[in-house]
């Protein structure tokens, strides 16, 4: 718990001033006022979160964080157990779609082990091996993990964002791996925003209506059984929590502290981001919300930490998936700061005054 304390006890308020000033500076930039919109906001974001007035990503990371879910048992996916490590063997040959994207944006892939069931037969430079647990246990009979697991995983978290950033970060994006975590991430998000199970829990890999209802009585038996605490985070991720989810927890708040500016995918990275917001409400302003999911409980993530996502592309596969695209347009608004002329460089006319 003391490193995760130190952590939280480093995160700063980002540097407002510096987003005022940043504002005048696009301003001067040979286009309309404002007429960037979303871009103008993100090239602010970036300067206050980074205090560098001339940002640049050289270094852009995406953490896609794996681990399994004993929930499993009660047939709440669409899909077997061992596609999560199956999955992982596919993100370290490159062929899946967090590989595509992330290459498309010239980002690196990290794949972390953080408690995939099986023992993986795989040495890579890409892959973290952390494993809490070899998958969590059943939480719709008892605690997903113990108290001590919970602190564990987002110890963990920190520990691979630190390893990493002694060799350079400029942003970082967080992405998901488990089958059965739509389960557990809307067992999270009802507890901690208090909104119906009905309203969080959606289709996850595409279950039909009769395994969603089933699955909507899974939730609630999960929460009955457990009932977590909904402003303890630490408790809500010992009993209905996951191994990657308390890791992503982790890199959110480790991102927050190094002042890097870290962009959430979906639903089961929000309900992680949600975790660290309870921890510290400070890592909203670090936090850019890169797409709303199809998973409906997403919506109430968004809303209750009140983050704005920038794409709405119906994407609901996770793996760091949105967070890869959104890093392209995050990316494109600095190169507009940064890259621009001014009226005067350039001898445009300004508007006319009066
Ligand atoms: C082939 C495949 C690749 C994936 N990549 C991400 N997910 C996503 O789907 C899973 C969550 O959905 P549920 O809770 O319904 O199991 C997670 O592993 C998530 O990362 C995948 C799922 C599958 C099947
Ligand atoms: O939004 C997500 O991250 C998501 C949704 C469905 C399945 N896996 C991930």
């Amino acid at each position: 718990m003391e490193k995760i304390k130190g952590v939280i006890n480093a995160i700063e308020e980002i540097d407002y001033s510096l987003a005022k000033k940043t504002q005048r500076r696009l301003d001067n930039l040979t286009k309309p006022q404002g007429s960037l919109g979303r871009l103008e906001e993100l090239a602010k974001q970036i300067v206050a979160i980074t205090r560098n007035e001339n940002p640049q990503f050289k270094n852009k990371v995406i953490f896609t964080m794996a681990a399994d879910h004993g929930v499993v048992e009660e047939k709440i996916s669409a899909f077997p157990q061992e596609v999560t490590a199956q999955m992982v063997y596919n993100f370290l040959k490159g062929g899946a779609a967090i590989n595509v994207l992330a290459r498309h944006v010239g980002a690196k892939v990290i794949v972390v082990d953080m408690g995939v069931k099986e023992r993986l037969k795989v040495k890579s430079e890409r892959l973290k091996v952390k494993k809490i647990g070899l998958g969590t246990k059943n939480m719709a009979k008892g605690p997903a993990m113990s108290k001590e697991e919970a602190i564990r995983s987002i110890g963990a978290g920190i520990e691979v964002f630190e390893e990493e950033f002694k060799k350079g970060i400029d942003i970082v994006g967080i992405g998901d791996m488990g089958i059965g975590n739509t389960t557990s991430s809307s067992a999270i998000v009802a507890s901690i925003t208090g909104r119906p199970v009905e309203e969080v829990a959606g289709r996850g890999t595409g279950i039909d209506d009769k395994t969603l209802s089933h699955k909507i009585g899974v939730i609630k038996r999960a929460l009955n059984i457990n009932r977590p605490v909904s402003n303890d985070p630490i408790d809500v991720l010992s009993k209905v929590g996951g191994f990657e989810i308390g890791g992503l927890c982790g890199i959110v708040l480790a991102s927050a502290s190094k002042s890097v500016p870290v962009i959430i995918d979906g639903f089961i990275c929000g309900a992680a981001a949600l975790m660290a917001y309870s921890l510290e409400p400070k890592v909203k302003d670090y936090m850019i919300a890169s797409h709303c999911s199809a998973e409906p409980g997403h919506k109430a993530v968004l809303k209750y930490i009140g983050l704005r996502p920038i794409l709405d592309l119906g994407l609901r596969l996770g793996e760091g998936t949105g967070a890869a695209l959104a890093m392209g347009i995050v990316e494109a608004s600095i190169k507009i700061l940064t890259q621009m002329a001014t009226f005067k460089d350039a001898s445009v006319s300004e508007r006319i005054r009066g």
